[in-house]
């Protein structure tokens, strides 16, 4: 392509995009003639141009085995557009967008030439945003930040609910809304849009009106690239770019106006009155391949009869057909041609190299995002305080005033160790908000606002207000109406002792749902450590009775109740009843 050719198309694009492009450095032709390819350098452009090259992931099974989820994909996404992807459920859609927005899982080894403006980098914080499948959203949050001067914030902020179309709830908590996780994420002014089925769960209306706004996001010069799942034939006329994959390869990728003439020309034409997708989904989705084999005796005649081309060979035999239709096809030919067109063309370095705040920032920013979680969700501690304090009177009233006496040991004892071992227990019920945070965790870390460290530190001092007062006050009914060791040294002691044990089951918890992230398994997995736990705390078995290997040595000194019955022990020591 000729040098004029190229810089007019590069400009072209940067203008429709609505961004300035300064200069263009054109490379020195290596004397090839006109059609020679050259390396051009765009500085000033802040649109995204992606590539991606051969692209193929496979993953490993837990069975060791690998697998090849996504084979040989070649396609781009240029500033302006919206390019969907499609296929069948498993096809691997969520998989490429993963791959383009460097998410992978750990499990997962990519192999490609992915560019963005025609250069090797890792997408962060500022230039890609990724809104996910599922809304991982804090419920308990308005949509207004917490960042940069009042006044700027404020018009951004504005500025991105009227493009959203959000006025009606700008005020409102948030609940589990699509357009409001995409419109936390463009909050950050992405030039490159990554979307994971935004449309799905929505009736048809609500899809086609998202999509208008992923479109009009799209012409307002950033890039957009969103797996949908079922769209209806208007939605499908929003698309301008269109990758369809069956199985992890390419059954089209082109324009989506341009992908009837393709399924025609492979022998595949979309029957007049019906959704193109419909059509397209159909003809790649083997499933149906399984259902016609179970119904083949009752439907024989119908697929005799029938003129459609899909009755006469399984869907197996048409995906093949259509996916090598594709390979010698014009269109993948153009597409090849486009990705080394873009790639040569070196723009702006968008990449920001991780979120801009300081790690200062960032911690204090999510322990008061955090803490004010905490404080409006009833359920989060609210509702423990509460259960701790009755729980704690009944203890009162069961120990009332248990004495110094002899036989007061075995109460003091057993006291101690329904406080250190079932109240603290009582943690467990947190873990249904452990695992919704770890959810936004997970979503916020992958797209680069902080780190784990900043998680952790954040988590644990917006709980520490809860959790002293949670101990304070059940510790204090607890001390003063069993009438433990007197002093406020020692009730003090004692609640620090309670906020100590707390905290580990707490941070317990936290660790579990990092790893299970499953209500009911997590707390199951939760509830049987602890309960080991208790078993070695030297109550239920005398510590020096306690099986010497594993039980006593390590695993007691591992249980924070041991440690707690320790103390208690020697405050009863103190005041000489054992
Ligand atoms: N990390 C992984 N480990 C193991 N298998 C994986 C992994 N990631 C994806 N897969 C497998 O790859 C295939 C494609 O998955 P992917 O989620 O990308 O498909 P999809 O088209 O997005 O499906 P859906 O529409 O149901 O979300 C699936 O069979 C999935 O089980």
């Amino acid at each position: 392509m000729p040098y004029e050719t190229e810089k007019t198309k590069s400009s072209a694009a940067a203008a429709a995009a609505g961004h300035a492009m300064i200069e263009i450095e054109v490379g020195k032709p290596s004397g090839n003639g006109v059609g020679e390819k050259t390396s051009l350098e765009i500085v000033g452009d802040v649109s995204a141009r992606l590539t991606w090259k051969d692209l193929t992931v496979t993953v490993t099974l837990n069975n060791g085995e690998t697998q090849k989820v996504l084979e040989v994909l070649t396609g781009y996404a240029e500033p302006g557009t919206f390019t969907a992807l499609m296929g069948p459920s498993g096809s691997g859609k969520s998989t490429l967008l993963d791959a383009l927005s460097s998410r992978l899982a750990a499990n997962a080894f990519l192999s490609s030439t992915i560019l963005l403006n025609g250069r090797k980098r890792k997408l962060s914080f500022g230039t890609a945003a990724y809104v996910t499948q599922d809304d991982n959203l804090i419920g308990t949050l308005t949509v207004l930040p917490d960042k940069m001067a009042w006044l700027e914030k404020r018009a951004l902020v504005e500025s991105t609910i009227i493009e959203m179309g959000l006025q009606d709830c700008a005020d409102t908590v948030i609940g589990n809304w699509h357009l409001v996780s995409i419109a936390l994420e463009i909050l950050k002014r992405p030039r490159l849009l990554f979307l994971d089925e935004p449309t799905s769960g929505l009736d048809s209306a609500s899809a086609f009106f998202v999509t208008q706004t992923l479109r009009a996001l799209a012409r307002d010069g950033r890039t957009v690239i969103a797996s949908i799942h079922q769209p209806s034939s208007e939605v499908f006329e929003l698309f301008d770019q269109l990758y369809l994959l069956s199985s992890g390869k390419t059954v089209y990728f082109g324009q989506a106006a341009d992908a009837y003439e393709f399924f025609a020309q492979a022998g595949f034409p979309c029957p007049a009155l019906r959704n193109p997708s419909d059509h397209f989904l159909r003809c790649i989705n083997s499933d149906f391949d399984k259902v016609k084999a179970t119904l083949k005796g009752s439907m024989k005649l119908r697929f005799e009869a029938s003129d459609d081309p899909l009755e006469k060979i399984t869907t197996a035999e048409a995906i093949r057909v259509l996916i090598d239709s594709y390979r010698s096809s014009q269109y993948s030919y153009t597409a090849r041609e486009k990705v080394e067109e873009i790639s040569k063309v070196k723009g702006t370095v968008l990449d920001s190299g991780g979120s801009q705040a300081s790690f200062f920032m960032q911690a204090f920013q999510l322990s008061k995002r955090s803490f004010i979680n905490m404080s409006r969700d009833f359920g989060y501690y609210w509702l423990r305080l509460v259960i701790y304090i009755v729980v704690t009177v009944c203890i009162g009233a069961i120990y009332l005033n248990v004495g110094t006496g002899y036989s007061s040991i075995l109460a003091r004892g057993s006291c101690a160790s329904f406080v250190f071992g079932f109240v603290t227990f009582m943690s467990i019920g947190g873990f249904p908000s452990f695992v919704e945070d770890m959810k936004v965790f997970q979503r916020e870390r992958l797209n680069g606002h902080y780190g784990v460290t900043a998680f952790v530190i954040s988590n644990t001092l917006s709980a520490m207000p809860f959790l002293i007062l949670i101990t304070f006050l059940a510790g204090t009914v607890c001390h003063f109406m069993v009438r433990l060791h007197p002093g406020f040294e020692h009730c003090l002691f004692f609640v620090l002792c309670l906020y100590a044990s707390v905290t580990v089951v707490e941070s317990l918890m936290m660790a579990t749902a990092s790893i299970v992230p499953n209500f009911l398994m997590g707390i199951i997995i939760g509830a049987g450590i602890q309960g080991i736990f208790m078993l070695v705390s030297g109550y239920f078995r005398l510590p020096n009775d306690i099986p010497k290997p594993i039980w006593r040595y390590p695993m007691s000194y591992i249980s924070f109740h041991f440690w707690a019955l320790q103390m208690w022990s020697s405050v009863t020591k103190s005041l000489g009843i054992s």
